[in-house]
């Protein structure tokens, strides 16, 4: 016993002196050589996926090398684009200066220390990684600040570079249900060019978008956790030409996803609603236009059912049309609760309406649909937005009369738009600019200002009370 004891001593000791001796050489240590470095692997986990943090990383050094290092390797999107895409050559190190803070990146690759022998294709690529260096006094605001600063800026980068495409379902209505079909979409490459700063709504409004876009996005372990689908439901409305259609382009644009636009009058049933589903691809938007203009299809079709079941009574049972979709809204509802994306994630579910009031309770419910925002008509702050994208300027001796007119009259931001548009390009001069800000008042004075400007001041009080965005 007592042998035991002293040996128990004795191992306190021995490892109180081994952490004094740590701490003494730590420190030794930090005087020669006073940097830490973290490492970002290319391959990591159990199953060796490729790590997202590196890919950001890789992203944004590729955007930065090309101004700062000397061998650089250049290479065509991932995607099969056109695009040239640049990152930093093997053993290339870049200095970044940081308001003072300086911090160095080394890209290289691990040799492997084992041989291995492989069949089929031969070796994989040895590992690569990037390693970041800075000086310990510096480890708050590195660690703190500035990689959360490069994977979010890696990752926008990334999603720039990625080409998206746009995917439009195949018609199934008449199909032999027994024919072999390759894919229910067919896709083009997605060019839509719209942005959120260009887009023509208040910034308040676009901030909110913006930022729950990007929670959405690093939100995974959160909705993992949850045992929730990871998905985000979106309900745009507004009158035709608000912008609805540019703002799906602009959060494609904003995160890089794929967009699958389902037209719910080719879709037969819910049963081939759920199989689009299942082929849709993890980091897209899904959207259906116009949903209003389905249910109202559902009415009618309603309206139709019970006139068979009247002439039935009668002995007179007309034919069921096959050339119509049998898509219901609990089939709809079905599909945007996610049920059948267990299989996947990272899906952004938009709706599109020109008429709110109408839609069915259920589609609209919190939880289905977690963003409502409204598009609305053309505000001189959005105006203003438009006449920078269209003619590049920030002001105009004609911009109060115009900021009055828009009080008065409801016209939409398209209209603005193509009032706007010059014929001569980029360069835009002053008598052009003249003309077209005199093209909108035009428009503007053309409008009925007396029986629109009590419907405006109605309408405007409902807004302020309910919208921007609603959560
Ligand atoms: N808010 C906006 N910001 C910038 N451009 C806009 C905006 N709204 C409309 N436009 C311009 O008007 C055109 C038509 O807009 P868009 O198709 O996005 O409207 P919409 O609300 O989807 O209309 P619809 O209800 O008919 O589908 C766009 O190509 C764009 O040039
Ligand atoms: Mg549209």
């Amino acid at each position: 016993m007592e042998r035991l004891e002293s040996f128990g001593k004795l191992a306190e000791w021995g490892s109180s002196a081994l952490s004094i001796i740590f701490s003494a050489s730590t420190y030794v240590w930090r005087r020669i050589y006073p940097y830490i470095e973290i490492t970002f692997t290319e391959y990591a986990g159990e199953h060796l996926k490729r790590s997202e943090a590196y890919a950001a990383i890789d992203a944004y050094l590729g955007d930065l090398c090309r101004d700062t290092a000397v061998r650089i390797k250049a290479m065509t999107s991932n995607e099969g684009g056109d695009n040239v895409v640049f990152s930093m050559d093997d053993n290339e190190e870049i200095a970044v200066d940081l308001d003072g803070v300086k911090v160095w990146w080394l890209a290289s690759k691990s040799v492997p220390r084992v041989t291995s022998i492989y069949f089929g294709r031969g070796p994989p690529e040895d590992p690569r990684y990037y390693r970041l260096a800075f000086h310990h006094r510096h480890r708050d605001f590195v660690v703190g600040q500035y990689i959360n600063f490069v994977l979010s800026k890696g990752k926008q980068i990334a999603a720039d570079q990625r080409k998206k495409k746009l995917y439009t379902n195949k018609s199934t209505i008449g199909w032999n249900p027994y024919e072999q079909r390759e894919t229910l979409w067919s896709h083009v490459p997605f060019e839509h060019r719209a942005k959120f700063e260009t887009l023509a709504m208040e910034e308040s409004k676009k901030r909110d978008i913006l930022e729950d876009l990007d929670r959405f996005r690093s939100n995974r372990d959160y909705y993992r956790k949850l045992g929730k689908p990871w998905k985000r439901g979106y309900l745009l409305y507004g009158p035709p030409g608000t912008g609805k259609s540019t703002m799906i382009a602009a959060m494609a644009n904003h995160l890089g996803y794929d967009i699958y636009d389902l037209e719910l009058t080719a879709v037969k049933d819910n049963t081939d609603m759920r199989k689009l589903l299942i082929e849709t691809k993890d980091k897209c938007i899904i959207v259906i236009e116009d949903v209003d203009y389905m249910l109202d299809l559902w009415n009618r079709r309603k309206k139709v059912i019970e006139a068979q079941i009247e002439a039935e009574k009668a002995a007179l049972v007309p034919k069921a049309s096959d050339e119509e979709s049998k898509v219901t809204l609990p089939g709809l509802l079905n599909f945007i609760d996610g049920l059948w994306t267990s299989c996947g994630g990272e899906r952004i579910i938009v709706l599109t309406t020109n008429h709110y009031e109408s839609l069915d309770p259920a589609l609209k419910r919190r939880g289905r649909m977690d963003i409502h925002v409204e598009m609305s008509y053309c505000s001189y702050e959005a105006f203003k937005i438009l006449a920078k994208n269209y003619l590049n300027i920030d002001g105009h001796q004609l911009f109060r009369k115009i900021k009055r007119l828009l009080a008065e009259n409801e016209v939409t931001p398209a209209e603005v738009a193509e009032a706007l548009m010059h014929k001569s390009g980029d360069d835009v001069d002053t008598q052009e600019v003249r003309k077209c800000l005199e093209n909108l008042i035009g428009i503007l004075k053309s409008k009925d200002s007396k029986s629109s400007s009590s419907k405006i001041s109605k309408r405007r009080r409902v807004i302020d009370k309910s919208v921007g965005v609603l959560y």
